[in-house]
């Protein structure tokens, strides 16, 4: 595994062995990183004591975005129009890719705040259920009358086909004309900030002008709604991360090969962002800094492909939690790819999200293996 850790003296250093220690800490529910522990054959090991650097790691990734109740139904074939057929099985679960990406940072116990809203209903309460179970604080959750939790109704059927129907309900409906104070705060002491694109774009703009302006660093994922993505979004982004399909309808362009690719993240760059952290399924990933060379990851081998749901949301989560966490750059892409793998060996999203101890396990073994996880 090549992680890096910062050091008191401000240099990002190599190092062969990166581990964390965990504290348990009333105030978030969650056992949180403590400090890293830097060790190397030729260095011994040493401490981040510092407690600027400490207290910079332990600044909350804070989520911005929806909540879902997902209504999976397995059907044999969808109902005709006027027809009424029976579903073989059905589950709720919570959902939604804010929910996914505070669960994912909460479950590799990074301190983690969920600003989004629900309604007043039992899918609000299986959300909130789900948010505590993963760690996350939710004290920025909150509960609107004036619509019912957004939730998607998920059709699958036999040849694996998925048909779904969204309804955004209080992800979409009852926030304020200005976002309320206290959330504000919330983004201005946060290690990062993370959207996504299913609650409405004036929401997101207040809440990614309001950390720019606090200098804190903002990552969109493009996944979502499908329409363009506003310019004074787009200007307060530091990292924007599509998929390949979201990368070609934002520019317009085609994406097929790595040249392809890079054309249309220069045409990214020429809206505004300068960080594109694009993820490519079982290809793997990379990260394009405007002006340098692309950083490119490819993806950690699972031990079997169960289900790649979530696997985009988990990727860009735990993606942020390194970067608060003061990785470099390489270390984010090597720990984001290490959770996703984890993914998408277990079925569903939210119950398939890794633990940091896994996440670690994975990238040990990785480098037991001497493969290199970049090429
Ligand atoms: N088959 C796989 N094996 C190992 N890792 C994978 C596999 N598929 C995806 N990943 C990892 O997950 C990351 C994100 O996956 P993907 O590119 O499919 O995201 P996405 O399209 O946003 O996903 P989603 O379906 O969740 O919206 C990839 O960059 C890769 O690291
Ligand atoms: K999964």
């Amino acid at each position: 595994m090549r992680a890096f850790s910062q050091l008191q003296n401000g240099h990002f250093c190599t190092s062969s062995l990166l581990s964390f220690c965990f504290s348990a800490d009333p105030n978030h529910g969650s056992n949180v990183p403590c400090r890293l522990t830097f060790a190397s054959a030729a260095t011994p090991a040493a401490t981040l004591s510092s407690s600027a650097v400490s207290a910079d790691i332990n600044k909350p990734l804070v989520v911005v975005g929806s909540a879902n109740a997902d209504i999976y139904v397995e059907i044999d074939r969808l109902p005709k129009q006027g027809e009424t057929v029976a579903a073989r099985d059905g589950q709720t679960l919570a959902g939604g890719k804010g929910a996914n990406q505070a669960c994912c940072s909460g479950r590799l116990a990074h301190p983690t705040y969920f600003v989004g809203q629900i309604g007043d209903d039992a899918h609000g309460r299986l959300i909130e259920d789900a948010l505590r179970l993963g760690g996350v604080r939710l004290d920025r959750l909150a509960r609107v009358v004036a619509a019912p939790t957004g939730f998607a109704v998920v059709m699958l059927e036999p040849d694996g086909q998925n048909s779904i129907i969204i309804i955004g309900g209080a992800n979409m409906r009852g926030w304020p004309e200005k976002v309320r104070g206290e959330d504000l705060e919330i983004v201005a002491t946060a290690g990062v900030v993370l959207l996504q694109r299913e609650i409405p774009d004036r929401i997101n703009i207040q809440f990614a002008e309001a950390a720019k302006n606090a200098g804190v660093p903002v990552i969109l994922d493009a996944g979502g709604v499908e329409g363009p993505i506003p310019d004074e979004l787009l200007k307060a982004v530091d990292i924007l991360s599509p998929n390949e399909s979201e990368l070609e309808r934002l520019t317009g362009m085609p994406t097929e090969t790595f040249d392809e690719i890079t054309l249309a993240v220069m045409k990214c760059h020429e809206m505004g962002v300068k960080k594109i952290l694009l993820k490519l399924g079982s290809k793997g990933s990379a990260l394009f800094v405007e002006g340098e060379k692309a950083l490119r990851q490819a993806a950690i081998p699972a031990s079997e492909v169960v289900d790649t749901t979530g696997a985009g949301d988990t990727f860009t989560a735990a993606f942020a939690v390194a970067l608060v966490e003061g990785l470099s750059l390489k270390g984010c892409l090597e720990f984001a790819a290490a959770a996703a793998s984890l993914c998408v060996e277990v079925k569903g999203a939210i119950a398939s999200l890794p633990e940091r101890t896994a996440v670690l396990e994975r990238l040990q073994s990785v480098d037991a293996k001497g493969r290199h996880a970049s090429y």
